[in-house]
């Protein structure tokens, strides 16, 4: 049988039908929308009721009838200009905050079937409303996870930025990552604005949850404020405020603060709750929709896994290539750098290099301190009021969240927080005696800049005396006092590193080490007096165990699956001919090509032998490292030669006398 259109038929509801059309009573007792909204679910109606008179295909249909009948039916075309739910009695936008006016999406006139004159907001009456506001727009950030309500053309016209950040809304918070471009966006918009005054419209579908979300982190990174004061201004501007409970969790946990009591989630707005007014006859949560909708199936808690921490894991989120590009560039102007042809993109950090026969010389003419040469990852950070950021060896920036109040000179501690303050030091991880629990922890060992000041040029006891005084001190004050801020929830705690005088290498040695709870491969000779020095500083010096010497090689396979090792000359790769490597645990060397290989030198089998992928490293080390480490081993500065040689220094007039001076200066203070 062929299926014919029959136009008279009558509709035919079928079992996924959605429900055919609102009672037109249900708009009976309104107010100046009733007409049109009457007027709106009839054509609603009889469009419908067209698209239903065919019968449903069979499996002897025509395929034209067929795709006919399914174009017909496809309510995509349809549902693309269905308003979202609730859309239409949400208030449009809320006061301003700052920069920020927080609103629902505009729709635009493709969507006017379906909303009645007077409830329009389309960009037209955005400009327009602002406008009267007194508010003139130049950035709009719409989070909205879709691009169905509006095109931006008009937006063009006006000459009003637009920038899409995609968010999900529904059951989940915007991602870490997602805040910090929307931080970033409203940071670089604040500082182009020079004189100008303009506004940024944030909206997602309704305003309320993901943009009180994104406002409330915007707030918290730029001034002295808690969760609690961040999300009372945005609910005074856009009431009710969040009135996702998940979602305010979310911020105080991020934050590491306790929620308080007395802070309840609004309940959801009538608005949201009732969608009578909804002229689509669909009150079917949209995929974009700020509402979870119904609490689905109760979930699980996982099983509790125990993860171990490796020096490998990745600590922190992503940011914006641009504010890394400007925080690169703080960095060079803090260590009077100049940007050559690469850029900024070479990693600034003081590197020390191998003691050997020659600058061991060294400990003999200047005056040096000593500590444990921490074996873990190391990182600069920068603090600032916006958030800390870590950065490492490719110089790479990931946020952390930490806090780091500054003590005022004068007014003692403020609710201020460092801003542009600039460490360096290694990520250890600590495992406690009982080997149940581990610890992650950011060792400091040298300051570069403090609140924007650089400080490379004082001598370093002077840097160090600094870091204790001006970033550790006022984090332990505040840590003993806060009622708020949880500082243990923080994903690493700080320490500043110890330094001795040469007299107790043998203890730090012998005694100490041992006892560390993390790994350490050998001891740092620190300059005293030592300004910090970008990149090799040939005054630093670093002595390892003799077979904890290494190399950091690139590891690469040919066809043949013969293996080579290479360097940098002058930031190109080099190969070292002659250079063999073994891998002695059992892996396939195959899984080692294109990796960055840090080696030891077996002096019996005169090979390198693979200790570890250095995945923290992009490129290998450069050919005068592998030098200085070849010489190093040559040299073979055993731990008797190097305490005999300090046995031998601090025996000297010079370094006595230096300890008695620093001494009767320590007691003047
Ligand atoms: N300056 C300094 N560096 C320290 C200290 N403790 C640990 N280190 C680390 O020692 C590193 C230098 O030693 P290397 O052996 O050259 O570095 P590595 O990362 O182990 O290996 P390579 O990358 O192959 O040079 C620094 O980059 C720090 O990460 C310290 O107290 N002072």
């Amino acid at each position: 049988m062929v299926a014919t259109m029959d136009l008279n038929a009558s509709p035919q509801p079928e079992e996924d039908d959605e429900p055919y059309v609102r009672h037109l009573e249900d708009y009976s007792s309104r107010d100046d929308r009733i007409e049109s909204a009457v007027e709106i679910a009839r054509r609603e109606r009889d469009e419908r009721r067209k698209r239903m008179r065919y019968d449903k295909p069979t499996h002897n249909s025509q395929p034209a009838y067929r795709d006919q009948y399914y174009q017909n039916r496809n309510t995509k075309a349809y549902d693309r200009y269905k308003i979202p739910q609730g859309w239409l009695d949400c208030p449009p936008s809320g006061h301003e905050i700052g920069f920020l006016v927080p609103s629902k999406v505009p729709l635009n006139e493709a969507y006017n079937n379906h909303v009645p004159p007077g409830s329009r907001y389309s960009f037209k009456q955005v400009v327009h409303n602002q406008r009267i506001a007194g508010r003139k727009l130049g950035l709009v950030i719409d989070l909205t996870n879709t691009t169905r309500y509006y095109s931006t053309t008009d937006l063009k016209k006006e000459g009003i930025k637009h920038v899409k950040i995609a968010c999900k809304g529904r059951d989940s918070v915007p991602d870490n990552v997602s805040v910090n471009t929307f931080v970033n966006e409203v940071n670089q918009f604040v500082l182009n604005l020079k004189h100008s005054k303009k506004y940024i419209l944030v909206h997602c579908t309704h305003g309320h949850n993901r943009t009180g979300f994104m406002i409330v982190h915007y707030l918290m990174r730029s001034g002295p404020m808690n969760v609690t004061q961040a999300l009372k201004i945005f609910s005074d501007a856009r009431p009710p405020g969040i009135y996702k409970p998940d979602y305010i969790d979310a911020l105080y946990t991020f934050y590491h603060e306790i929620k308080p009591e007395s802070v309840i989630c609004p309940s959801t707005p009538e608005w949201k709750r009732s969608t009578e007014l909804d002229l689509n006859g669909e009150a079917v949560p949209d995929d974009d929709d700020d509402d979870g909708g119904p609490a689905g199936p109760v979930q699980e808690e996982p099983h509790q896994v125990e993860v171990k921490m490796s020096n490998d894991d990745v600590l922190g989120d992503e940011i914006p290539p641009d504010q890394e590009e400007g925080y690169r560039h703080f960095f060079y102007r803090m260590l009077s750098l100049n940007i050559g042809g690469r850029g900024c993109s070479q990693f600034p950090g003081s590197h020390p290099v191998s003691l050997n026969r020659d600058n061991l010389q060294l400990l003999r003419q200047r005056y040096y301190y000593a500590t444990w040469k921490a074996d873990g990852t190391r990182y600069m950070m920068l603090l600032t009021m916006d958030g800390c950021y870590l950065v490492d060896r490719s110089f790479r920036f990931r946020r952390v969240q930490m806090r780091f109040p500054f003590k005022h000179p004068t007014e003692g501690l403020s609710d201020k927080v460092h801003h542009f303050t600039l460490l360096d030091g290694e990520m250890i991880i600590d495992t406690l005696p009982d080997k149940q629990r581990q610890e992650r922890r950011y060792l400091i060992y040298d300051m570069v800049a403090i609140n924007g000041q650089s400080v490379v040029e004082r001598p370093f006891y002077e840097r160090w005396k600094m870091l204790e005084k001006e970033v550790i001190d006022p984090r332990n004050h505040e840590k003993a006092r806060s009622h708020i801020y949880r500082y243990d929830l923080e994903p690493f705690r700080v320490r500043r590193k110890d330094f001795w005088l040469l007299s107790a290498v043998e203890k730090v040695l012998k005694g100490f080490i041992p006892s560390l709870s993390h790994e350490a491969d050998g001891l740092i000779f620190q300059g005293w007096d030592d300004p910090y020095v970008a990149r090799t500083h040939e005054g630093l010096l670093k002595w390892k165990y003799p077979e904890m010497n290494s190399v950091d090689f690139l590891y690469e396979q040919d066809e043949s699956g013969r293996g080579m090792l290479s360097l940098f000359e002058r930031g190109k790769k080099k190969h070292m001919d002659g250079n063999n490597v073994v891998f002695r645990d059992d892996s396939d060397p195959a899984e080692y090509s294109g990796k960055i290989v840090e080696c030891s030198w077996d002096q019996d089998e005169q090979v390198w032998v693979s200790m570890r992928v250095r995945v923290d490293k992009s490129t290998p080390n450069d050919i005068n490292t592998y030098r200085k480490v070849m010489r190093s081993i040559k040299d073979n500065i055993t731990e008797e030669v190097l305490l005999q040689e300090i046995r031998e220094i601090i025996r000297l007039p010079m370094y006595a006398d230096r300890i008695q001076m620093d001494s009767k200066a320590a007691r003047r203070r």
